[in-house]
């Protein structure tokens, strides 16, 4: 098939194009680079365009014969979505709405779309399945949650076929070594702990030791960017084949705490890392474990990297290895 991955070339997209293109479909990744790198993408092809830009990206969806498009390109850090609540709205929301109506236009009917784990807010319990209640923490959690409703309607009104996968916390890298983690700035734990093992980074920040979690500080559920990047293909499949839309979380089910992942990056790397414990952080939840059984079960779904230590260790093998230019 001939599919879209907006975003592409950040983080967790180049993963997903790499597995599509390994598959045989033709990739076209379409990426404005404000956070992405165009190293990141592999084989597909390249386009680098803005979701703001509704005439290129209809351009685009007509000249590739574009048959269905798998949507993460979207601004996703929980704390700056609490100081620029704004810009969230307008690049998750309105940026995200003028693809869906190219989509439309063009009678391109399936998507894989990135949700989260933050559209929960606060658990009332865990492990965490989708039909607990929403009540986002953070405006980042916000506009993924009001884009899963718009995609609700385009479903009823427009005939669109959607997975939304609900991730938890993505983690590693490619078990090549040749795609990983690199954002400027970095805010995500497992790389600014591997920073300042690497002696990149001056100072690590425990954000809060006063949640009410088993060590006081916020626990999480590192899912390896592989085995997400395989629901992908998993969700487009069942879409074709006839599948209803509907949502997924995408987790291991085990959750970590902040103090958790450094001393398992510390044994792993056998070396202590520092930490100092500093205020907490605007949006966060104490607790964000995810139940996966629903794709377990339905599509089969199952992670190959789920302990922690693999998947710190790729992330390792990636952060050493220098990232895309030698410094991320
Ligand atoms: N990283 C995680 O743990 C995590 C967890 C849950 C959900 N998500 C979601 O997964 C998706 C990918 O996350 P990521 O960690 O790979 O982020 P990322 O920032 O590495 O990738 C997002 C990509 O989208 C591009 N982009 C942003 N706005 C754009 C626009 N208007 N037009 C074109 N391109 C644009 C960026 O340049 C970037 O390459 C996001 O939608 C995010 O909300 C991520
Ligand atoms: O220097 C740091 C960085 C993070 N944390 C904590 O570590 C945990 C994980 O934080 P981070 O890696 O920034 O991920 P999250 O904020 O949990 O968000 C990620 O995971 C969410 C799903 O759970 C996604 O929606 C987001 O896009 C993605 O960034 C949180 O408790 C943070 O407070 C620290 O203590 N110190």
């Amino acid at each position: 098939m001939n599919i879209l991955v907006t975003g592409g070339a950040g983080y967790i997209g180049s993963h997903v194009a790499k597995k599509l293109n390994n598959i045989g479909h033709h990739v076209v990744v379409y990426d404005n680079l404000v956070k992405g790198h165009r190293e990141a993408v592999l084989t597909a092809k390249f386009v680098k365009g803005d979701l703001a830009d509704k005439k290129l990206l209809n351009e685009v969806m007509q000249s590739e014969e574009i048959e269905a498009v798998v949507h993460l390109a979207a601004h996703s850090i929980v704390g700056e979505s609490m100081e620029k609540p704004g810009k969230y709205f307008q690049n998750n929301l309105s940026n995200g709405l003028n693809l869906l109506e190219v989509m439309v236009s063009n009678n391109v009917a399936y998507l894989v779309f990135s949700s989260t784990a933050a559209v929960y807010g606060e658990p009332q319990e865990v492990p965490i399945t989708e039909d607990h209640p929403t009540n986002p923490a953070s405006t980042y959690g916000d506009s993924k949650l009001f884009f899963e409703k718009i995609l609700e309607r385009y479903q009823q009104i427009h005939g669109l076929k959607y997975v939304s996968l609900r991730y938890f916390n993505a983690a590693g890298a490619d078990h090549s070594g040749e795609i990983g983690e690199a954002h400027s700035p970095e805010t995500h734990l497992i790389p600014i702990v591997l920073q300042k093992a690497l002696g990149i980074r001056d100072k690590l920040y425990i954000f809060g030791d006063d949640y009410p979690s088993r060590d006081g500080s916020c626990i999480r559920d590192y899912i390896h960017v592989e085995d997400l990047a395989d629901a992908h293909i998993l969700a487009l499949d069942g879409l074709i084949d006839g599948m209803d839309s509907r949502i997924y979380n995408l987790g291991n089910g085990e959750g970590y705490s902040v103090k958790e992942v450094i001393e398992t990056a510390s044994a792993l790397i056998g070396k202590e890392i520092e930490a100092e414990i500093g205020p907490r952080r605007a949006g966060d939840p104490a607790v964000l474990v995810a139940s996966s059984q629903k794709i377990r079960e339905e599509l089969g779904w199952k992670p190959k990297y789920a302990a922690l230590e693999t998947i710190i260790e790729t992330a390792w093998k990636w952060h050493k290895g220098g990232g895309f230019n030698g410094n991320d």
